[in-house]
């Protein structure tokens, strides 16, 4: 039986990654259902062969009475903003002259989520966390657990903390809604507020019936993982099966920079998640470390923000 209930793990751990993070499934949800539900029989008649990274988890677990409060070991940064051209030309002429030299850059969507932090011990994932104030945040493992997105375990048994944005994709949102104003419930205003709400829920099981997803933008502590340039830290998050928004790139110059900002301010609103900016990023981290922060936010990242 706990051959079986491994060789299920594996089996339905990887369909899971195919369909949610890579969005290629191998095999038909009904083959996946059955197997879930071969192994959720499993684990009722041998309980003792339960780990903390079975796909059953992924239904939510028991009705927490609180959530316990968690300390970042790095905090959990803001970013400051821009709303022009003038701001990124003047973000551009600030870190070249701090640098003193040429900078690369890469540009990312920012989504309009809920930021999390999501630590991993031996390959494992031990515990998610919102930003909070950036020192303290809410342990909302059990809910994080129901992610389809966020993998239980990676493929590398490393230990590190990585950050991104949880979000509900649009097409949930408005089938969420519809369903609140269906049974005369207040829905959610927009989908940060859906996701918020959602992960904010005491049940577990709430959470995962509402399509949240994730899209992981950073490495907390790059430690000796070898990489020289936030970029590579993105493909390695890849590689360790995480899910990335596949729409980031890797900008030489300011010019491109802003040539990203146009593009993205007109293709905005056919994406299937809300955006409310761009975040731009000095590409290497040696000019990153140059750069350093201030009091809340680094200096090596800008938040151009759309116009509301
Ligand atoms: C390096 O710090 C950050 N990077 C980010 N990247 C993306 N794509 N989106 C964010 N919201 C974000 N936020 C912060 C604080």
């Amino acid at each position: 039986a706990q051959q079986r209930i491994n060789e299920l793990h594996v089996s339905l751990n990887q369909y899971n990654y195919e369909y949610y993070v890579l969005d290629k499934p191998s095999v038909p949800d009904a083959e996946y259902d059955r197997l879930m539900q071969e192994l959720q029989q499993l684990e009722g008649e041998y309980p003792e062969f339960i780990t903390n990274d079975s796909p059953s988890l992924r239904v939510g677990g028991n009705i927490l009475d609180a959530f316990r409060k968690v300390e970042h070991r790095t905090p959990m940064l803001s970013l400051g903003n821009a709303f022009n051209e003038d701001d990124l030309r003047d973000f551009d002429r600030r870190a070249k002259q701090a640098v003193g030299g040429e900078i690369s850059y890469v540009c990312e969507l920012k989504i309009d989520g809920l930021a999390v932090s999501l630590r991993y011990e031996n390959g494992l994932f031990i515990q998610g966390a919102t930003r909070g104030d950036g020192t303290i945040g809410e342990d909302i493992t059990e809910n994080l657990k129901t992610v389809r997105s966020i993998p239980l375990r990676i493929k590398q048994p490393i230990s590190l903390e990585v950050r991104g944005e949880a979000f509900m994709p649009r097409k949930s949102f408005e089938s969420l809604n519809k369903a609140k104003l269906e049974n005369e419930e207040e829905p959610f205003a927009n989908p940060r507020n859906a996701a918020a709400g959602s992960l904010r829920q005491l049940d577990p099981k709430i959470a995962a019936k509402r399509n949240l997803d994730i899209y992981l933008y950073s490495i907390a502590d790059l430690g000796d993982t070898g990489v020289v340039s936030h970029s590579e830290g993105l493909d390695l998050l890849d590689d360790l099966g995480f899910k990335t928004n596949p729409e980031r790139q890797r900008c030489a110059t300011i010019d491109d920079v802003i040539k990203y900002v146009e593009i993205w301010t007109e293709k905005r609103p056919n994406l299937a998640y809300e955006i409310d900016g761009i975040v731009i990023k000095v590409d290497s981290l040696a000019d990153q470390e140059a750069l350093g922060f201030t009091a809340k936010s680094p200096r090596w990242a800008i938040a151009y923000k759309f116009p509301a």
